[in-house]
């Protein structure tokens, strides 16, 4: 397991972090400039933290209390950069063994062979970079992190500079060629949430140099900490409470002029109530939390259809399957927010 807990201070920028990870692809999600690339470099021991420890399996690799701080090197931490950083200059081989500079020369050679076939570019081995596809390349940056035999693998925006119509490709051969080769921990860092829900299951979620929640995707998607993050996860459906009480089986929220009945306790605290578009639903017959609407405006996307409805007392933004939204969303004029799916969120 890796062990991270660090802080760094620059002029204009703090990062404090704490987190572990274990076996598998985790993904640290955030914004530009929350300090993703700059917890990798820390973890690398390209930048070093001014606080703090991290530990491999309980092998530190910095502890700035002990005043241990082991060298890149030494870390055999597999760092695939932004955009690959390839070496123009130098050939796939050469790029490749980078990392395996000092080891005798039978070694280093029979090392490149080796993941040449893993990568399936043995055909490759003599032509530079710029002579490459962008799998290929793709292929020699992993090649280039895996041959120092790493126990964790840090891939930074690994897709970022992909053409959008290969992305799904290259994706996906990321993920079979990882699956295959490693099986220590994997931290990969994106802004995109599309790619961090298809590669990854934990999730690390970073704002402004800190983590502001951290788990399972699915717990994360269901129910975000705070607006931040579930902004961050695409959520429109966010209003600001006035007030709460108690009633049986559940709680009811004020929004507005309007009263929402939730299955739910009452919070300590409390800002807004919240519901994911999925957990809409368009519906017939009067019960409870089921509104009127009008229907503002619609936006077809693919196979989607995204509308904006206004009920009386709020509006709602719900994302739906077209052939969904011609059978219910415009003719059935009644939207209903199911209690159980209604939570309480902090600003
Ligand atoms: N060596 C440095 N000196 C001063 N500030 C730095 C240094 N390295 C990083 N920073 C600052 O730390 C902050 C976080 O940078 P970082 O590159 O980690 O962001 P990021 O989340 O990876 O963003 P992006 O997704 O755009 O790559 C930025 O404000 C950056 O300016």
């Amino acid at each position: 397991m890796l062990h991270v807990n660090i802080k760094k201070t620059f002029p204009h920028f703090l990062l404090d972090v704490s987190f572990t990870a274990e076996k598998g692809i985790t993904a640290i999600l955030g914004p530009s400039g929350s300090g993703k690339s700059l917890t990798l470099q820390c973890l690398a021991g390209l930048e070093t933290p001014d606080e703090g420890i991290i530990t491999l399996n309980d092998r530190p690799f910095f502890d700035a209390g002990q005043r241990v701080n082991i060298k890149p090197r030494e870390r055999k931490i597999g760092y695939m950069f932004q955009n690959y950083a390839l070496f123009p200059h130098l050939t796939v081989k050469q790029n490749i063994a980078f990392g395996l500079k000092g080891k005798p020369k039978a070694e280093v050679e029979e090392k490149v062979e080796k993941m040449l076939k893993n990568m399936e570019l043995e055909r490759y081995g003599d032509r530079y970079p710029a002579e490459l596809s962008g799998g290929q390349q793709q292929r020699v940056a992993l090649a280039r992190a895996l041959i120092i035999e790493p126990d964790v693998l840090l891939l930074d925006e690994p897709l970022s500079a992909v053409d959008p119509s290969m992305k799904e490709t290259l994706e996906q051969q990321l993920l079979t060629f990882i699956d295959k080769h490693f099986s220590g921990v994997v931290l990969l860092v994106t802004h995109n949430l599309e790619e961090a829900d298809r590669l990854c299951d934990r999730w690390i979620i970073y704002h402004n140099g800190s983590v502001i929640q951290l788990g399972a995707k699915e717990e994360i998607l269901a129910r975000p900490v705070n607006v931040t993050v579930a902004r961050m996860l695409g959520y429109k459906n966010i209003f600001p409470v006035a007030n709460i009480r108690p009633v049986d089986q559940g709680v009811i929220a004020v929004v507005g002029d309007s009263e929402l009945f939730m299955k739910a306790t009452s919070p300590s605290s409390f800002d807004f109530v919240a519901i994911h578009y999925d957990h809409l639903m368009f519906v017939e017959n009067e019960c409870v939390n089921t509104f009127d609407y009008d229907i503002v405006q619609t936006k077809t996307r693919m196979n989607v259809v995204e509308a904006i409805l206004e009920t009386k007392h709020f509006q709602l933004q719900v994302k739906v399957p077209r052939k969904e939204w011609s059978s219910f969303g415009q003719t059935k004029k009644k939207i209903h927010l199911p209690p159980e799916h209604l939570f309480f969120l902090e600003k």
